[in-house]
């Protein structure tokens, strides 16, 4: 996207934005129930405003400021409630359609998951608390309509008690860990996935599509990590069950044409501890020492072959 150029026989690129905007945005019903989603901005532009480098010209730039200011200008203008990747949209759209020298932007959220408390068994109007695992959403833009749309997890812990196993891995003079069909599984899923739509033109018009899509991919890869409720299901290495999870993704979401997860092994160490008159703790599947380091660190991608991705 960024456009390079030779300036005083040099290979040039530039860009500039402003990172970390945090806004939050309250939406209030006629009948008293509260809405609110708090989300951290990241802007960046591709502009002709290379004179700005080269001298004291900076009549090309638009200020990091005025990007800043129009995060909270968008979030007072939207009198219904967005999910992030609607306010990435319009903040890109923006831009690239406001300043003429503006060819692209790119806009990342990260969404602090504020959710509805119940008390009594009752949902409160205004009442949050803060969970755990983010939303996140980039939308890249150029001048040209042209979209890339990206959504993702990060954080989602999830662990099982069994129904994991490794065994028959290569051995060699290095190898001390054993083979084994009982063990933790635990990790910390981050997931990014890209949606197929490739211009503002073609972007779903439901509202709210993208939280819900959100919520559901969530649903499938912690349905999918975890198995049935009862029983589970065997997981023969995390390699595996990750593969398996990204696949479930792109069956299960046709307009999703992209899925890259990372699955780190939060190792769960067996505690045994003996003295000189024998064994003080001895393991039986119960008593863990749990460690988040040094973890194994899985990562693949999966996308369709007809994609032009
Ligand atoms: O599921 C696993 N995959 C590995 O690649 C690996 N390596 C290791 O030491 N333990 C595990 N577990």
């Amino acid at each position: 996207m960024a456009k390079q150029e030779v300036v005083e026989g040099f290979k040039f690129e530039q860009r500039h934005g402003k990172e970390r905007v945090r806004v939050a945005r309250v939406w209030k019903t006629r009948q008293g129930q509260h809405f609110i989603v708090e989300w951290r901005v990241g802007i960046t532009l591709f502009s002709d405003c290379v004179n700005s480098y080269l001298s004291d010209d900076n009549t090309d730039i638009v200020a990091t400021d005025t990007m800043k200011n129009t995060v909270y200008a968008k979030a007072k203008e939207g009198r219904d409630m967005l999910s992030a990747e609607d306010f990435a949209i319009l903040l890109a759209k923006h831009f690239v359609s406001f300043y003429q020298k503006v060819t692209g932007a790119i806009v990342n959220i990260v969404e602090n998951p504020w959710e509805r408390v119940t008390v009594d068994g009752q949902p409160h109007e205004h009442g949050f608390k803060l969970g755990s695992e983010k939303h996140t959403t980039e939308a890249i833009l150029q001048k040209s309509g042209s979209l890339q749309l990206t959504s993702g997890i990060e954080g989602l812990s999830v662990l099982k008690t069994t129904q994991s196993g490794f065994v028959n891995f290569i051995r060699d003079k290095y190898t001390a860990l054993p083979d084994t069909r009982e063990r933790m599984l635990a990790t910390e899923v981050t997931a990014l996935w890209r949606y197929s739509y490739e211009s503002l033109y073609s972007l779903p018009q439901k509202p709210l599509y993208f939280t819900e899509k959100y919520q559901e991919v969530k649903k499938v890869l912690a349905d999918t990590f975890f198995g049935p409720p009862n029983g589970g299901v065997y997981s023969p290495s995390v390699q595996n069950t990750l593969y398996l999870m990204a696949k479930a993704t792109l069956n299960r979401f046709p307009d999703i044409a992209y899925v890259h997860l990372k699955m780190p092994n939060l190792h769960f160490l067996p505690v045994n501890i003996s003295n000189q008159n024998g064994p003080i703790v001895k393991f039986e599947d119960d008593v863990y020492l749990p460690t988040d380091e040094p973890h194994g660190s899985i990562q693949a991608s999966l996308s369709r072959l007809w994609s032009k991705l």
